[in-house]
């Protein structure tokens, strides 16, 4: 596929440094070990930006947005005009991820990907509609490959323009009515689980409207089939909103950028980012696991360890925002946290954490 041409990707293994990270993290006044997870992220962002001391830059968030025509089957209890209205209502700072922005510092953009709606311009909103929706996937594919392919490149052109801009965090969250059904697909799809199994309520099903959806989505797979290629099973059950993420994340670890992930959709769009290219996820944060029902399986597939667990289940970003602050944390900790070194206090390192 053209747009996943000339991507370059670089592990960020690099073991003197790698080394060099976790002594600095020892000599801080604490047990060994004892930050845990937030250890990790730290070292990670210093492997991500190659220093001891990294930093954090011009945080923003990429709230991406489309419709899905699969909702004709009923896979969703709401309008698709939900989508729309809520891209006019972040846009105006509101809704949950305008109000999260505001408080955690994140810089909000709204991509539209395939939103059914004319939007008139506005600065926080980016235009990239590749078509009014994305196919109803039942009956034919959900994009065709130059729409898959147009999309992961708006999404790599979007990032491209906030790594020019000195941007080296980006968070990426979603909205658009029905799209649980093409995540639901691709996590049964990658992940070799049957579809029911993946199956949850989204914004709100009933116990029968999952099982609905389950049926369609076992009837889409069945007549698509799956493909050898990631970027193939993303064009025949993916979404605008979700290629246009996968291909935002490939960019933003391309440019060594810090990618910090939403929910279930979000996932979804870097489990797609995954199968192409596994490197990405030396650069990923996953924010938290959503309590929508394939979340936690699809994190485990990816062998990914998720920062909190609220109950989220609103996607738009929102969990990424609220994680952000951990993050800044770690980075800190990194950089101004007291050593044994420079304190009276007594140094406790030869101690060791022996796990019951
Ligand atoms: O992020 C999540 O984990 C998440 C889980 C369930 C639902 N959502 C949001 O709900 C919408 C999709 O739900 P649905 O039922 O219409 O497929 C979409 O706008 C998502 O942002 C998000
Ligand atoms: C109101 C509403 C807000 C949302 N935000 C993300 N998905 C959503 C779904 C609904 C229904």
């Amino acid at each position: 596929m053209e747009a996943l041409k000339n991507l370059n990707i670089q592990s960020t293994g690099n073991a003197e440094l790698e080394e060099a990270l976790q002594h600095k993290i020892d000599r801080k006044t604490k047990p060994i070990g004892s930050l845990g997870q937030m250890e990790r992220i730290a070292a990670q962002v210093g492997l991500i930006q190659q220093t001891l001391s990294p930093k954090l830059c011009k945080p923003v968030m990429l709230t991406v947005a489309s419709d899905h025509w699969i909702t004709d089957e009923g896979v969703s209890p709401v309008s698709t005009n939900i989508t729309w209205q809520q891209v006019l209502n972040f846009i105006g700072g509101g809704g949950g991820i305008g109000l999260f922005c505001d408080v955690y510092g994140f810089d909000l953009y709204v991509v539209d990907a395939g939103v059914n709606y004319d939007f008139p311009e506005h600065p926080k909103l980016i235009d990239k509609k590749v078509r009014k929706g994305t196919r109803n996937f039942l009956h034919e594919h959900a994009m065709t490959d130059e729409e898959c392919n147009q999309a992961i490149q708006n999404g790599r052109d979007v990032v491209r323009s906030f790594a020019q801009k000195g941007s080296n965090v980006v968070a990426f969250g979603e909205m658009g009515i029905g799209n649980t059904s093409p995540a639901t697909a691709l996590l049964s799809v990658f992940s070799s689980t049957p579809v029911e199994t993946c199956t949850g309520p989204g914004c709100g099903l009933s116990p029968d409207g999952v099982v609905n959806k389950a049926a369609v989505l076992k009837q889409a797979i069945a007549k698509h089939g799956i493909a050898d290629k990631p970027e193939d099973n993303l064009a025949r059950f993916g979404g605008l909103e979700i290629a246009t993420i996968a291909g935002g994340m490939l960019e933003a670890a391309a440019q060594r950028m810090l990618i910090v992930v939403d929910g279930f959709i979000t996932s979804s769009a870097f489990m797609a980012a995954y199968e192409i290219c596994s490197t990405v996820k030396e650069y990923a944060v996953f924010a938290h696991s959503s309590k929508e029902n394939g979340h936690k399986l699809m994190l485990g597939h990816m062998k990914a360890e998720a920062i909190m667990d609220l109950d989220l289940r609103l996607g738009e970003g929102t969990g990424a925002a609220v994680a952000y602050p951990i993050i800044q944390g770690s980075v800190e900790m990194l950089n101004r946290m007291t050593t044994f070194d420079e304190t009276e206090v007594e140094d406790t390192t030869s101690v060791k954490y022996i796990e019951k």
